[in-house]
């Protein structure tokens, strides 16, 4: 239960609700008894009716009508205030489970880029979804049924003890046993869902890779091979469903025989006692077979309860452990801090703490505002690392990486976040209208500006060309566009942004050099006052800069302006002769 303390909380937050739950839930089981007493008092009056003790019917006709009365009355009443129970426990669990959910998300969005390289999508989901659905089971049904047991043992027990003790001991003997038949039966169902489940993500991850790959899949033609490893996996996640079945098969005979033999006693030890004068009405024997009835549900239900419990507190636990987890990158300053664009990197070198690789070493530059910055460099060789830290995805020492004179953890890092631009490698579209893809760049954006920044990314012809425009639907993952028209929607979210920074990674790769030139010399009169860095691999996106750095291996081994690097000897200059080349072929 350590780990379920967590959600005290959300419990004194919702302490009105819960108090009148319990409260409905007492006058629910107080109202549930007298069904069972006027039964057994019905039953007592015809005996004596039939026993001579009354000899006037109408007495009995009388009596029967006002228990009749009385049991319809106890019966809807009781069945009032279980709806109104289930409104409240039930209720509450869904609010704890929508405000635990808002927690977890708003958690994950803090946290740094480094934790989601280190745990994988389907784990994050999982712990939002399957995890908290399994915490609500304990914050409503598990709370709700128990309190409904302890209330039901307390009162029927009682009164079953005042009236006949003996009898009652009987009759709740097979009870305890139940109760732990069932608990052991509910860990082994709660083993195999988790093992059907664990089967059922497996079929879903594959199943959601083969549709996203389909066109690998097609274009190598192992169609075949696809089908039978899905099929393997189904066969299997078949089989651990028979597994869980048969278990969950089990569960009404056992509570069944187990009712039967509490029937038994009851019918025989009562008649017995009737019998030798030990019970005074007979229909005592009548109101404890309904008891006992009453009382099998919530035996049934402590095993069941205590392993939701169980498998709440271990769903917390993993709720907790990201919950836990610090944002490695956090904001360390209170007032806002502008910022203009000066970056200075001062003899910088990173290394990856996930991976141990050394990204950059001893790199020095410096870009003003209305500068443009070319980095150019073989893969793997730290461009995309330089913008990274920039945005402070990661951490460096504070003399290292200066922005406008200041260590980059010193400057507000929403400030920071805000005053960039960044257009990613690989351009990532949501599956939403192109309007709202580049307005992600600016909430409240006009669509003439969503224009004018489509037009400066060189997309909004091809996005007129769209039978619905600028509404055109993306689907997942933005396959409806091609991956240079992908690279522009993504280059007009950055523009629209109207940044102080901005950051291009190699996101012309995929445009031919007419558009490439095109949307330079747009970037050229948009950023004029902005710091600009663009990161390439070709030299047409590089020529124009005010300065270029090479980088080979983390180091930069050549700088300066196109001009002053053709002419001399190293890697830009053998670039530049080779992608002449390629263009006259
Ligand atoms: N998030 C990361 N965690 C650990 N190592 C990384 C990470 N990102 C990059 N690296 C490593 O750091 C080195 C530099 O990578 P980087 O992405 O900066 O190169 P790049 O020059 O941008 O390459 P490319 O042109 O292929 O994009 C590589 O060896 C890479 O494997």
């Amino acid at each position: 239960m350590k780990e379920l303390k967590y959600l005290n909380k959300y419990f004194l937050k919702y302490k009105g609700r819960l108090l009148l739950g319990v409260f409905i839930t007492i006058i629910a089981t107080v109202f549930k008894l007298v069904v069972p007493m006027k039964v057994g008092d019905s039953v007592t009056a015809v005996k004596q009716y039939l026993n001579g003790e009354i000899t006037d019917i109408a007495i009995v006709k009388h009596e029967l009508l006002i228990n009749i009365l009385l049991l319809l009355g106890a019966a809807l009443l009781s069945a009032f205030f279980t709806f109104i129970m289930r409104q409240t426990f039930i209720v509450v669990s869904r609010y704890v489970e929508y405000d635990l959910k808002n927690e977890i998300f708003q958690h994950y969005e803090k946290l740094s880029l480094g934790f989601y390289k280190q745990n994988r999508t389907g784990d994050l989901m999982n712990r939002i979804s399957e995890d908290v659905s399994k915490v609500r089971m304990y914050v409503g049904p598990a709370l709700m049924y128990g309190i409904t047991t302890v209330t039901l043992f307390i009162v029927v027990i009682s009164y079953m003890f005042y009236k006949a003790p003996i009898l009652t001991l009987y009759a709740i003997a097979p009870l305890p046993i139940l109760s732990i038949a069932i608990y052991k039966l509910s860990v082994l169902i709660n083993q195999r869902t988790t093992i059907v489940q664990q089967y059922l993500s497996r079929l879903t991850t594959f199943t959601q890779e083969s549709f996203s790959g389909i066109a690998v899949i097609k274009a190598y033609g192992i169609e075949p091979r696809t089908n039978t490893n899905f099929e393997e996996l189904a066969d299997g996640s078949k089989v651990k469903n028979i597994d869980l079945a048969k278990v969950q098969a089990l569960f009404f005979p056992l509570m069944m025989l187990l009712i039967g033999v509490s029937n038994i006693l009851v019918i025989y030890i009562g008649g017995t006692r009737y019998i030798n004068g030990q019970i005074a009405e007979f229909g005592t024997i009548v109101e404890f077979l309904i008891y006992v009835n009453m009382l099998t549900w919530p035996v049934a239900v402590v095993g069941w309860i205590t392993s939701m419990i169980q498998q709440a507190e271990a769903s917390q636990k993993r709720i907790n452990e990201f919950l836990e987890t610090e944002p490695s990158i956090q904001n360390l300053v209170e007032e806002s801090t502008p910022v203009d664009g000066n970056i200075e990197f001062n003899n910088l070198s990173f290394t990856y703490p996930d991976t141990g690789i050394t990204a950059l070493k001893n790199v020095s530059f410096t870009v003003k505002p209305g500068e443009t910055l070319a980095i150019i460099g073989n893969t793997g060789s730290g461009k995309s690392t330089i913008l990274e830290l920039i945005g402070r995805l990661y951490d460096v020492k504070e003399e290292m990486l200066k922005i406008d004179n200041t260590a980059i953890r010193d400057l507000h890092l929403e400030d920071l976040r805000d005053s960039i631009g960044y257009v990613p490698q690989d351009a990532f579209l949501f599956s939403d209208s192109l309007r709202n893809n580049i307005r992600f760049g600016k909430e409240n954006a006009s669509d003439e500006e969503v224009i004018e920044a489509a037009k400066n990314a060189a997309v909004h012809k091809n996005i007129i060309g769209f039978k619905n425009g600028y509404d055109t639907v993306l689907g997942e993952r933005g396959i409806t566009l091609s991956g240079g028209q992908k690279q522009r929607v993504s280059i007009a979210r950055a523009i629209i942004k109207d940044p102080q920074i901005l950051l291009f990674d190699d996101c012309l790769s995929a445009v031919d050099t007419e558009t490439e030139e095109e949307i330079l010399q747009n970037l050229h009169k948009i950023s004029k006052k902005k710091t600009t860095i663009i990161v390439s691999h070709r030299i047409s996106s590089a020529k124009n800069a005010n300065k270029i750095i090479v980088l080979n291996e983390g180091k930069i081994i050549q700088q300066g302006t196109h001009n002053e690097l053709v002419n001399s000897e190293g890697y830009y200059k053998e670039l530049y002769a080779k992608q002449l080349l390629e263009k006259e072929k």
